[in-house]
């Protein structure tokens, strides 16, 4: 944006501030409050550590990415993401920023730097990926006390939400004043949904975001998750993008739609005449062989684990099929300019920069490598293999000896991103939880 532009959005209004945001390894946002003239002014910003906080408290640990100096970040608008923010009290605006080292490349552990760096793998191929992100997640009453678990919210019109609920209109209307203002804010910030539906569990939700460039949409992803957040509190609600939040309902998920264009814009997934196209397989074919070792990019939490059950429409393996719910990886019936792959891995708590760059590093290593996919599956694929790491120590032990992992995403990228996990789950350890003391604190 130039600087007449820059100009000219500050004049609207009477801007006091602007959220100087960025995601950091979880995709949470993080960043600093800067008054309204010194961001028009292009005044300089710096940040340290925050990238790798990790998503706990307690113990101060000594920062696992930067341990020998703390330096300093500067944190770079992308100006294109500049948008008021309309959650806001005060008037405000927002701006997703780029963290860059000092000498002027970008941060090796940045979220967005490692999109960043597989998009430009594809570009020197004259290919150019597009991704649609379909996004779950609950509404719950607010809730304070962690040990009591999240409750449907109660809505005013005295009907209870019982049973499954999935696809009804009824139940979607029930929280009308949080969806209103909810959908007027994700408008007003470029966020373009397309379809809003009741999800399976109880005033549990999904929204599939329109298909475009991947960067864009996790950017899109990331204000969703922050909007929605924001605007629970304001209507006495939580927003959870846990990927597996209350037992015995289903989890939420963070499906990726995938296709590849080339530089005339042919979707290469498909010949002329419909059929696949022998890089649509190759494709799905580095999803098989690199998804497990970089599994922790989909599911980030010990929680995440937690949703991969059999049967419950969560996938439990890497098969692949055509119109097929129950395998991991999904070929959508389409017409051929709209063939793509649904990467059903993720959960919804899942950074969407990071489980976009995985799933796209993946498949463009297996169109290089010309990787062959296994058969695909046409009935059950749970009735087959359980080969997705089913504990996060499992992914945690498999990613940090990956030397693909390193390959495909950057070796400091690795290092740092397992030490935040490790310091994660040292925190997990260190609690002891309702299950200890219901079932073993009675006898043992
Ligand atoms: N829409 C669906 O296919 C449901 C997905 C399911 N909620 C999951 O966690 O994977």
């Amino acid at each position: 944006m130039d600087s007449t532009l820059l100009t000219a959005f500050f004049q609207h209004g009477t801007i006091r501030d602007v959220e100087c945001l960025f995601p950091d390894i979880s995709g949470y946002p993080r960043g600093k409050l800067m008054p309204a003239r010194s961001f028009a002014q292009g005044a300089e910003l710096r940040i340290a550590q925050a990238i790798s906080m990790q998503a706990i408290t307690g113990e101060y640990s000594y920062d696992p990415i930067f341990p020998d100096a703390d330096p300093d970040l500067l944190l770079v608008p992308d100006y294109s993401t500049l948008k008021m923010i309309p959650w806001s009290t005060v008037p405000r605006a927002f701006a997703i920023h780029d963290c860059v080292l000092l000498d002027g490349n970008l941060c090796p552990f940045a979220p967005r730097s490692i999109l960043k760096n597989v998009l430009a793998r594809y570009q020197a191929l004259g290919l150019t990926p597009v991704v649609a992100p379909e996004i779950e997640f609950y509404l719950t009453e607010a809730n304070t006390d962690p040990s009591v678990p999240y409750q449907a919210p109660i809505s005013k019109s005295g009907r209870a939400e019982n049973g499954q609920s999935a696809f009804s209109m009824n139940m979607l209307n029930e929280l009308a004043p949080f969806w209103d203002e909810f959908n007027a804010a994700i408008d007003a910030i470029g966020i373009k949904g397309d379809t809003w539906i009741h999800e399976m569990g109880l005033s549990q939700y999904e929204i599939n975001l329109v298909h475009g460039d991947p960067l864009a949409l996790a950017d899109q992803t990331f204000m969703f998750k922050y909007a929605a957040k924001e605007i629970a509190i304001k209507h006495g609600l939580n927003a959870i993008f846990m990927a597996k939040p209350i037992a015995g309902q289903p989890g939420s998920s963070m499906h990726l739609h995938q296709s590849v264009v080339d530089d005339k814009g042919n979707n290469i997934f498909s010949h002329a005449d419909g059929s696949d196209s022998e890089r649509f397989h190759h494709y799905i074919g580095g999803l098989q062989k690199y998804l497990p070792d970089l599994m922790l990019l989909f599911a980030p939490n010990i929680n995440s684990f937690r949703r991969y059950i059999s049967g419950s429409q969560a996938p439990i393996n890497l098969s692949w099929g055509v119109d097929n719910r129950t395998t991991g990886l999904r070929v959508p019936l389409s017409a051929p300019v709209a063939r793509r792959l649904e990467n059903r891995i993720a959960g919804a708590d899942a950074n969407p920069y990071l489980m976009i760059a995985a799933s796209l590093a993946a498949g463009l290593a297996g169109m290089e490598e010309r990787l062959a996919p296994s058969a695909p599956e046409t009935g059950s694929a749970y009735e087959s293999s359980h080969d997705l790491a089913q504990t996060f120590l499992a992914a945690l032990t498999q990613m940090r000896q990956s030397d693909s992992a390193r390959r495909l995403l950057g070796d400091d990228f690795v290092t740092g991103f397992v030490s935040v996990k490790e310091i994660e789950f040292q925190s997990y350890l260190s609690e002891i939880g309702a299950w200890e003391r219901r079932f073993l604190g009675p006898q043992c």
